[in-house]
């Protein structure tokens, strides 16, 4: 595994001029915020020796680095997840690249579900904790000790100080943000109406497939982690017979991009 890191990390370096303060991943619909890093070097997956590819629509399979808010940031326009049948050790690979490259910090975003009978659809959610309800932990096997310990403490998986700036950009830039708990399980299938209330009722406040395992690899390797889920569909629809769409979620996530990229700029500036 170790070998593989530094493998795709030594090719990127090759590419790239300076070191990445932030890695960031952008969920379902809001790879625009790839097009907002300037003096931009893209690297397709395809290239990086023993990356996956991306396989589903809306995330469109490339490293960005470059400049944002003031510092060098890469970002992953498109993630792996697990029901693409990717093993844990292939969604959560770039992460671990992206620490080899410098990053300390990692920025992750999604489309999710809301549980939380306050969610709209379009609303943006601080994540303040996860669940993990992925069949497989992403730490599952032999541990390697060169990135982090057996045993990594979870109690607080999400960085506070970067949840109050946050909290404090929003206010100045009048943006309304929720704040809770996701759930990560594997998909693809959407949830049933029961599954929804059986989230809710474990203390989730919404839901999608990822994020979790890429902050595990995250946390265990000593990075900060902020995230964000964009409330792309909600599990009481006004409508209940109209049931969601992969190009729904990847519509609302677009349209609310712009905010989530003041949130991070403005994260970014202060790092
Ligand atoms: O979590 P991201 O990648 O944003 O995508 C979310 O949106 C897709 C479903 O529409 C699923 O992949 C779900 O996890
Ligand atoms: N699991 C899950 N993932 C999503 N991604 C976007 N919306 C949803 C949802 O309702 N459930």
């Amino acid at each position: 595994m170790l070998e593989k890191i530094n493998k795709a990390a030594n090719f990127v370096k090759q590419k790239i001029d300076g070191t990445p303060q932030v890695g960031i991943i952008l969920g379902s619909g809001l790879g625009n915020f790839g097009n907002r890093i300037e003096n931009s070097v893209k690297i397709p997956y395809s290239d990086i020796p023993g990356f996956p590819v991306s396989t589903v629509e809306g995330h469109s399979g490339q490293l960005i680095f470059g400049d944002l808010g003031g510092k060098k940031v890469v970002a992953m326009q498109g993630r792996f997840h697990y029901y693409e049948g990717y093993e844990m050790d292939q969604v959560t690979l770039p992460v671990r690249v992206i620490k080899q490259l410098g990053a300390g910090t990692l920025f992750v975003s999604n489309a999710a579900g809301g549980l939380n009978p306050d969610f709209n659809a379009g609303d943006m959610m601080i994540i303040d904790d996860h669940i993990n309800f992925f069949p497989q932990n992403a730490l599952r096997g032999k541990n390697i000790d060169e990135l982090g310990p057996r045993f990594p403490d979870m109690s607080e998986p999400y960085n506070q100080e970067m949840i109050k700036k946050a909290e404090v950009i929003a206010n100045k830039e009048q943006i309304k943000l929720q704040k809770g708990v996701y759930v990560g399980s594997s998909g693809p299938t959407l949830e049933t109406s029961a599954e929804y209330k059986m989230f809710r009722i474990m203390g989730a406040d919404a839901t999608g497939m990822s994020t979790v395992p890429e902050v595990i690899v995250a946390v265990h390797m000593g990075m900060k982690v902020f995230g964000m889920s964009v409330i792309t569909n909600v599990s009481e629809p006004a409508d209940p017979e109209k049931g969601t769409t992969h190009d729904e979620v990847q519509d609302v996530a677009g349209t609310v991009e712009p905010q989530m990229t003041k949130i991070f700029t403005g994260l970014i500036e202060q790092i």
